[in-house]
């Protein structure tokens, strides 16, 4: 590691003596494997030992306009540097776009994230061979860059309610876009502001004077050599936001603007010379690229998330404050249980969702492999399962980087702890690609379908027949996993009831689905920890791991998952037989039990494992995270960088203050 200089804080020196386990064999597990770690490693070493990306101040004293124009050069810059990268162009991409390497150079947002995240994606997911062979050599060669204008000011989340259009005009074999409200602005697109020239635009199809729903098109928004609008687009940036400041989102209207017909991507639907509409073998076909983001999403958020734990126990093993025995030296802050109660769970989360994102990964890459042969079979477990877990990884995520930061007290609050930005990016992610609630319900819509009709894909299958297993308290991780599949089960089948209640009671289905959105809410919820802790679990059962490093993980895994019971501990009494049995107490009683002396084995593993994800001090960027843990000494130094610190008084003393201080007020 390249930070380990000649300073070394004493205590953490000592949490890393002794350490039982191989820290490496951790990070090559995380990593994929030894080579990757080493392709990782040498691509580390050439992003981040380049001055030019490095920035001259904290981008938080740039003005908004500055830090685009930062942050473009840099993005550019790397782009240049993709060629000769010694790991190769596309993972290095994948890096670079990843919340690791990427951000630690790009730290408020990469403006050419879209082009990569979703631009090329729908090209790939969306466009004929022709097509893609027209457009996809240039959009990887940056000839073009593009973004995704799907949102608009009234909708984003109501994807049938779009109101851009597109209609067939067959005399000129032209689509005319039209934005017909206010409402009907795109607005949010990511690169949009001022970055792409190019965009994939859903807008409303009509051929033949009929609408036949939301549909991508390929459209070029501004010249290729002035990079002025073109005639008919009305385009800019939308402003400042909590966070992902330099992705320039933006807004996009159309004033009877005209494509040519073979820029509707038609791979999986066209419109004829005639106008005549060929339809889709599945219409939703078309939301094809959310699918792909969602999984994505939630390997960024869990790398997020390792950032913010590693910062925050390392700090709080630095800290010393108030007194833990009376007339003792001030302990170190993560000796207090309630400290660990708040840094271990989120510590463990980080290895739950990295398994579930994996598994996740490949059910993507199995179904997006049968979809382009036609086979659509796996699309709505894929459809459920990107949902379930990208909301469930950026929700818990998010809460988790709010305690991280909150574990690391005043200073926690600093902009440069990084707190800020990590936490800006993980809730981010709670409303993009699709807004959290609304993909819960999507869920439910799932669940309720697959435990109605009694069949459903993989990973719905144990709604279907009875559940069977043990029905008393057992205390194995198999007999946790089992508690955690009764109540999703006991859950869906309570929605079940409501809907039916209602409906028994003459309400309308959509009636009746709004009145029980709150179980159905919850139901979504549990089957999303369930599915987490069965992937977290049944990876240990396999897998060549050392004795000492699956001592550790099983120690995580089976805290995470009590964690999570006892936080829902009131989902059990939906689970009837454990209330008839009175289970519900004994349940919480050992389990709280279990989960105390859990903590108390982690604890002095805690730096070691956060040292296994091996997040050079580089992507950390807080001097309360740094491998050596000379926190004070990085804070007056980050503290001297403000602009107000560079004369011992500041002009508006003389122009504001002074005239204050002699007015007599
Ligand atoms: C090599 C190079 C590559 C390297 C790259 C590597 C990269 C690696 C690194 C990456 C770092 C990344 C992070 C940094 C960047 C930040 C970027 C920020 C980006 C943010 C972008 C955005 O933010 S972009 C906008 C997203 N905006 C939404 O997300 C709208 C949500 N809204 C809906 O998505 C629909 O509106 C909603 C609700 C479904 C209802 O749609 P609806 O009303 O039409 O449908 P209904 O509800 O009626 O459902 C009718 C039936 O359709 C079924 N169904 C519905 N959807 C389906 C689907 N997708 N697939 C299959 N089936 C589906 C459903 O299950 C029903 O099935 P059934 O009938 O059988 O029950
Ligand atoms: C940082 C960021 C980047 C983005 N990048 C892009 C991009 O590149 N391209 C793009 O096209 N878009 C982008 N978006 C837009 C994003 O996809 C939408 O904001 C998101 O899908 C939510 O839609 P909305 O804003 O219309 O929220 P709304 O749907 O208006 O949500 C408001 C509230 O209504 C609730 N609600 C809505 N519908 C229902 C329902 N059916 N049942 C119950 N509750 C409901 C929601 O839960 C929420 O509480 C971005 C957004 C952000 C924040």
């Amino acid at each position: 590691m390249s930070q380990k200089e000649t300073y070394e804080n004493p205590d953490l020196k000592k949490e890393r003596q002794n350490c039982p386990f191989n820290k490496e064999e951790i990070t090559n597990l995380l990593d994929g494997g030894k080579e990757k770690t080493a392709e990782r490693k040498q691509l580390e070493n050439y992003i981040l030992s380049d001055e030019q990306l490095k920035d001259a101040v904290p981008m938080e004293y740039l003005s908004h306009a500055d830090k685009y124009a930062e942050e473009l050069r840099k993005a550019c810059l790397l782009m240049h540097k993709l060629e000769n990268s010694p790991a190769g162009q596309v993972p290095t991409l994948r890096a670079l776009m990843g919340a690791g390497l990427g951000s630690a150079v790009l730290k408020e947002g990469n403006p050419l994230a879209l082009h990569y995240v979703m631009f090329i994606p729908a090209l790939m997911g969306q466009g004929t061979i022709d097509q893609q062979a027209k457009w996809l050599a240039k959009a990887y060669n940056l000839n073009i860059i593009g973004t995704y204008a799907q949102t608009e000011l009234g909708h984003g989340t109501f994807l049938r309610g779009l109101e851009t259009t597109a209609t067939y005009d067959p005399n000129t074999q032209e689509f005319v876009l039209e934005s017909p409200s206010l409402t009907a602005y795109k607005w949010w697109p990511g690169s949009l502001g001022k970055t792409a020239n190019y965009a994939v635009v859903m807008a409303q199809l009509y051929t033949k004077g009929k609408c036949e729903g939301t549909h991508p098109f390929m459209v070029q928004l501004r010249d290729e050599e002035t990079h002025e609008p073109l005639p008919g687009i009305v385009i800019g940036e939308i402003g400042p936001k909590l966070g992902m400041n330099t992705n320039d989102n933006g807004y996009l209207g159309f004033e009877k603007f005209r494509i040519p017909r073979d820029q509707l991507l038609m791979k999986h639907s066209q419109v004829l010379e005639d106008g005549t509409y060929v339809k889709p073998t599945n219409s939703k076909l078309s939301y094809a690229t959310m699918v792909f983001v969602r999984v994505v999403v939630c390997q960024d958020v869990t790398t997020n998330l390792r950032k913010a734990v590693t910062i925050a126990t390392r700090y709080s093993c630095v800290r010393r404050q108030s007194e833990l025995k009376p007339g003792d030296r001030e302990p170190q802050v993560m000796d207090y249980q309630a400290q660990q109660n708040k840094l271990l769970p989120p510590l463990a989360a980080t290895f739950a969702f990295q398994l579930a994102s994996d598994h996740l990964w490949n059910l993507y890459n199995t179904a997006n492999n049968n979809i382009e042969q036609g086979d659509l079979e796996l699309l709505p477990d894929l459809h459920g399962l990107s949902c379930a877990l990208k909301a469930l990884c950026s929700s818990e995520g998010a809460n988790f980087v709010e305690v991280c930061r909150q574990s690391c007290g005043g200073h926690g609050y600093m902009a440069c702890s990084n707190f800020p930005r990590i936490y800006g990016q993980v809730t981010a992610a709670e409303t993009y690609e699709g807004e959290n609630t609304v993909l819960w319900l999507q869920v439910a819509r799932y669940l309720v379908k697959t435990r109605k009709e009694q069949t459903g894909g993989l990973s719905v299958k144990y709604l279907i027949g009875e559940e069977k297993g043990p029905k008393t308290v057992d205390t194995t991780l198999e007999g946790i996993v089992h508690l955690y599949r009764r109540t999703a089960v006991g859950l869906v089948d309570v929605a079940i009831a409501e809907l039916e209640k209602s409906g028994r009671k003459g309400e309308a289905p959509h009636d009746a689905w709004n009145h029980a959105a709150v179980y159905l809410i919850k139901a979504a919820q549990a089957h999303a920890r369930l599915f987490v802790v069965e992937s977290f679990v049944n990876s240990l059962k396999v897998g060549n791991l050392s004795a000492p490093v699956r001592t550790v993980l099983s120690q995580l895994c089976e805290l995470f998952i009590i964690y999570w019971l006892l936080e829902r501990s009131g989902e059990l009494f939906f689970v009837r037989q454990f209330i008839k049995k009175r289970l519900v107490t004994v349940e919480f009683q050992v389990r709280t039990l279990l989960y105390v002396k859990l903590l108390a084995a982690i604890r002095p593993q805690a730096v070691n494992l956060v040292d296994s994800f091996d997040l050079r001090d580089e992507i950390l960027a807080s001097p309360l995270g740094c491998w050596d843990g000379n926190v004070y000494q990085r804070l007056f130094d980050e503290a001297a960088k403000s602009p107000l610190n560079q004369s011992s008084v500041h002009e508006s003393f003389h122009k504001y203050l002074k005239p204050l201080l002699k007015s007599n007020l």
